[in-house]
């Protein structure tokens, strides 16, 4: 489903024209669907709905409250890895009790936040950070609820650098130790050890690699039955990939076709951690072109978003669609452009090579930045971060004011004379 299509020759955001966003709220913005949220949460809830499952959102994709509050609505649980991200989903109205905490460097404060609130589990990725839950837990009087998360040292066959899942990334426990530390687990005693956790990997477009993670760690189930641990809960994290270009990703449908069969007759729960497949494509960056530079040998379009509004084209070389609002022909004709912003940084660019028919002044929006957009945003170049914006139906709504100066000048200041 895409509610960013265009009508009257505008690109429209379900039944708001984008220009009307820019005029109403400024450039750079983010511009989310709330029904494609939705759409997209639902379509995992509904292809695992025959078996007990959790789906936590992972809410470093896209952590606007307006976002965690529709996907709470819809019963979402929600994966955090930082304290403020628990305070994010707690304010939004999201359920303490469908919490993971992920992460593998988590703080006494951010374990004691969560134990006082009663999160479903945390997931404790080093022998190191289960004695620091017993010690944070013996201390509240209370028992932490754990998963192991387990390094299964399978390809994820993604970007090096979204890849999390081989024995060389610094995620997880390696599955070879993981008997060990699962005895140490269930001898410490503030622990209640529940569940085995993994995440391999992101922007994944094939399921052999969650397959074959599923089959390791049903293996693990079995040795650790025969040590007398009981696992409740599995939880497979999130990874599946989307569209930016041509991929052809699996749907949630596809991934629960497959693991349900695998899964029939196991007394387990199911938890996933989906992120990007949930917000990638409900999201659109706008920005505003604010020159071109066109010479004989290269044509540049200056805009006013940058790499501190959207870094994964500089971090990852990811490759994003970039398209006009509005399909008018301009005065300018067609050329090829890079897309840069004006950070003093020549790894500043949102886009390369594109064949755009443009003019100074044109909107243009940036498709599939729901995911890792605003939440890798930074004030890098002392710039103020975006607005965000969540339309539903024919309405926009403000959902993150833009920054201002003073914002950014808070808490700082010169030393005394
Ligand atoms: C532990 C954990 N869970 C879930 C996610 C979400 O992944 P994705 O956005 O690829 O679904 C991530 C990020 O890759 C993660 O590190
Ligand atoms: N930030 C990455 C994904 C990292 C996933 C976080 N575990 C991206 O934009 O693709």
């Amino acid at each position: 489903m895409d509610l960013f299509a265009y009508s009257n020759q505008t690109l429209h955001a379900e039944g708001v024209a984008l220009s009307d966003v820019a005029e109403q709220f400024g450039t750079p913005c983010y511009i989310y669907s709330r029904a494609m949220f939705e759409r997209h949460y639902m379509d995992y809830a509904e292809a695992f709905a025959a078996h007990p499952t959790l789906i936590c959102y992972a809410v470093k994709a896209c952590s606007n409250i307006a976002i965690l509050n529709v996907l709470a609505r819809l019963g979402a649980g929600f994966d955090i890895v930082s304290l403020g991200e628990l305070e994010r989903v707690l304010k939004a109205g999201g359920e303490p009790s469908k919490v993971m905490f992920s992460g593998l460097g988590k703080q006494e404060v951010e374990m004691r936040r969560a134990l006082e609130v009663g999160i479903h589990c945390f997931n404790v990725e080093s022998e190191a950070e289960l004695y620091r839950l017993d010690k944070v837990a013996s201390e509240m009087g209370k028992k932490a609820p754990v998963s192991l998360r387990v390094n299964p040292d399978v390809d994820a066959k993604t970007h090096p650098y979204i890849s999390t899942g081989l024995k060389e990334n610094k995620f997880g426990i390696d599955i070879k130790e993981a008997v060990r530390i699962y005895q140490i687990a269930n001898e410490l005693p503030n622990l209640d050890v529940m569940g085995v956790d993994c995440h391999i990997g992101s922007q994944l477009t094939e399921l052999q690699p969650f397959l074959d993670t599923f089959d390791r760690l049903v293996g693990l189930l079995d040795e650790l039955a025969a040590v007398g641990i009981k696992i409740k809960h599995l939880d497979l994290g999130g990874g599946l990939g989307v569209r930016y270009r041509d991929e052809v990703p699996p749907k949630p449908a596809d991934y629960a076709k497959l693991l349900l069969e695998k899964v029939k007759g196991m007394d387990v729960t199911l938890a996933f951690e989906p992120g990007r497949s949930i917000a990638a494509n409900a999201g659109v960056m706008l920005t505003q072109v604010e020159f071109l530079k066109c010479n004989d040998h290269k044509n540049f379009a200056i805009i006013d978003g940058a790499m501190n509004d959207l870094i994964r084209p500089s971090l990852y070389s990811a490759w994003m669609d970039i398209v006009p609002v509005s399909q008018q022909p301009t005065s300018e004709g067609k050329r090829v452009y890079d897309l840069v912003g004006p950070v003093c940084e020549t790894g500043d660019f949102l886009g390369k090579d594109r064949e755009l028919d443009i003019q100074a002044g044109d909107l243009l929006a940036v498709r599939s930045a729901g995911a890792y957009g605003f939440t890798m945003a930074s004030n890098y170049n002392s710039r103020n971060r975006a607005a965000e914006v969540m339309v539903d139906g024919d309405t926009a709504y403000l959902i993150r004011a833009r920054e201002t100066i003073e914002h950014q000048l808070a808490g700082e200041q010169v030393l005394p004379d």
